[in-house]
């Protein structure tokens, strides 16, 4: 300003050192060019042993738009700027994550729990959900982080921990035969409802596309065998908003206010308040005394465990709100990857009929009258197992995110304190490397080879829960050593027996659908259940057929790598469809 007190036009202050504007300019122009040094050669240039640094154009935000847009797509990139390392390191928000290509790298991530930590994925999670400052209180005590906040009083309570440690016992042994019987018995009856019987079992042929018929029969299925019957009366749009939340749902991990992105908010109030009232609702059955003793199932909760996981939560004085937000993801997780799975191995059975043939054969083995099975038949079946697992195979794409806790060692590499580490199972599953058998073309992992898994695939289950044990173990006493007197619920530790060849053990541990260590997927055996059940209980009751013409149309359904998980058929597949006679 001048004496007048009016402004001059120059940026100059008269006081200033830089009396000369030339040199003003110079030293302004120069601050992007300094800043971009900074961030980019000095700021953060990696350390010496992390894996090598994939380049990036952004300051700061490095990889971030490229990752958070297309992480598969992203992923199979990096791999290609790296083929031969075990490893690299790419730069997310002025942070690095290492990308683990090396099977055996993964693996020590999973085992080694206490160092490769997951609960601050679960924290962040939560406070999405709706989670309030006393929940977040709660659920951050005693659990594993990289700087955990100074001296907070310990209660001694450790939620994350409990509620982990609860799930795989509801999801193994009786429980999980309950739930089965229940899903298949719901997919029986909406087939049934399709497609009913007739006395003269005169059948016509029905033009339909089987993807949609699958998603939703599915769907509706595994809802009610978890979750009640309730559920749909209260909420008969369920559906429509589950297939809506899982596009947007991802989206609320970029943290960006609710103005930015509405639709997912929008999203995820609908589901908090319609699970509000589930809860309510069932809560109520219970006060009038709807639901006595100590059910297995019931139409308000659905599954015992669904009831007892409430009922933790409840007790352990957590909101309603974030209790709605916690049951959302729930639903959410049950469906959005073994959906998907379902409708890949039921299309890819249903494309080849030599393949339907064989598996018609193995379901008529199993059956036990004209329109029931032994499931254990099929899901013990060499050719029901290798279709299955190839689907897993060739359509899903798990980023498992870990964060480093300390400075560590991970083979030839050395990782940071606080960054993260990824194992993103699509790299591994598509490694030709891994996967191609000289002299057999039909092994190239971008094809769908339905008897890849003929052989040996029973020690996948093994090399997993063997990494789980070890996992669950270093986890337990991590959570021990933290509070005296917190007794964590012990979780259950799976036997481990039979020995591997190298070759089979490098192609399982590549498979990866369903992450590893402590967080290896407890819903996986029931998932194994409702693909392999659903599918023999469809072909015993249908007879289906492709429709040549729309399919020369249409072209063949591929796995759609917009999504992470398992991924959904990228197209319809229409089909004819009768009853079968005799059923
Ligand atoms: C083909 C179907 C499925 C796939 C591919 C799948 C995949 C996964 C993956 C990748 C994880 C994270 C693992 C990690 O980062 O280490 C996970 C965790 C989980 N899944 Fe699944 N899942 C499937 C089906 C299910 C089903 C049907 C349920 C429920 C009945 C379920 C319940 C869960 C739960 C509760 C977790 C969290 C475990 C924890 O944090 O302790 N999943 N799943």
């Amino acid at each position: 300003m001048d004496t007048n007190g009016t402004t001059t036009g120059s940026l100059v202050p008269p006081t200033s050192i830089i009396r000369s504007p030339a040199m003003f300019w110079i030293i302004v122009s120069s601050i992007p060019i300094l800043a971009i040094w900074w961030w980019t050669d000095y700021r953060w240039r990696i350390s010496e042993g992390e894996p090598p640094l994939v380049p990036f154009k952004i300051p700061w935000l490095g990889h971030g738009l490229d990752f958070m847009n297309d992480i598969n797509g992203f992923a199979e990139w990096v791999r290609s700027v790296h083929p031969t390392s075990e490893a690299a390191t790419i730069q997310i928000a002025g942070q690095h994550l290492y990308l683990i290509f090396d099977t055996k790298l993964a693996s020590q991530i999973y085992r080694r729990s206490q160092t490769f930590i997951f609960d601050p994925f679960i924290l962040q999670t939560s406070q999405i959900l709706g989670a309030n400052k006393q929940d977040m209180k709660k659920l951050t005590e005693g659990a594993q982080v990289v700087s955990p906040a100074p001296a907070a009083e310990d209660s001694g309570s450790r939620i994350l921990h409990d509620l982990h440690a609860l799930t795989p016992q509801h999801l193994t042994g009786k429980s999980l035969d309950r739930l089965t019987d229940y899903f298949i018995n719901v997919i029986c009856a909406d087939i049934d409802k399709r497609f009913p019987k007739k006395d003269d079992e005169n059948y016509a042929w029905e033009t339909m596309d089987l993807c949609e018929f699958v998603k939703s029969t599915w769907c509706h299925a595994s809802i009610t065998a978890l979750f009640g019957t309730n559920i749909y009366e209260i909420w008969p749009g369920i559906e429509k908003w589950l297939w809506a939340f899982d596009k947007e749902f991802q989206k609320m991990f970029t943290q960006m206010p609710r103005a930015v992105m509405p639709k997912p908010y929008a999203l995820l109030d609908e589901g908090q308040e319609m699970c509000e009232k589930w809860e309510a609702e069932a809560l109520a059955a219970e006060e009038r005394g709807e639901i006595g003793g100590d059910p297995d199932w019931d139409k308000y909760w659905g599954l015992r465990f669904v009831r007892l996981r409430d009922e933790y939560l409840r007790k352990s004085g957590l909101s309603t709100k974030f209790r709605a937000g916690n049951q959302v993801v729930f639903i959410w997780g049950l469906n959005a990857n073994a959906i998907p799975i379902a409708m890949q191995t039921i299309t890819r059975a249903v494309l080849s009929p030599p393949l339907l043939a064989s598996l018609i054969t193995e379901i008529r083995a199993a059956s036990t009258s004209s329109s029931t099975f032994d499931l254990k038949g099929i899901t013990t079946s060499p050719l029901f197992r290798s279709v299955y697992l190839e689907s897993l195979r060739w359509a899903t794409a798990s980023p498992s995110p870990r964060v480093v806790r300390q400075d560590t060692q991970l083979g030839p590499y050395h990782l940071k304190k606080g960054n993260m580490a990824m194992v993103h199972s699509r790299t591994l599953q598509m490694d030709e490397a891994t996967w191609c058998i000289p002299g057999k073309p039909e092994s190239h992992p971008s094809k769908f080879w339905a008897e890849r898994f003929l052989d040996g695939d029973s020690e996948t289950e093994k090399v997993r829960v063997e990494e789980n044990a070890e996992a669950e173990s270093n986890y337990s006493s991590d959570i021990k050593a933290s509070h005296p007197v917190a007794k964590p619920l012990k979780p259950k530790q799976h036997e481990v027996v039979g020995a591997k060849s190298k070759e089979m053990q490098a192609r399982m541990l590549a498979l990866r659908p369903f992450g590893g260590g402590t967080t290896l997927c407890p819903g996986r055996h029931f998932a194994t259940n409702e693909i392999m059940g659903g599918l023999a209980a469809l072909l015993l009751r249908l007879e289906i057929e492709v429709d040549e013409d729309a399919l020369a149309k249409n072209g063949s359904p591929l796995p759609d790598l917009s999504k992470q998980g398992g991924l959904f058929p990228d197209r319809g597949l229409i089909c004819r469809v009768r009853r079968r006679k005799g059923v």
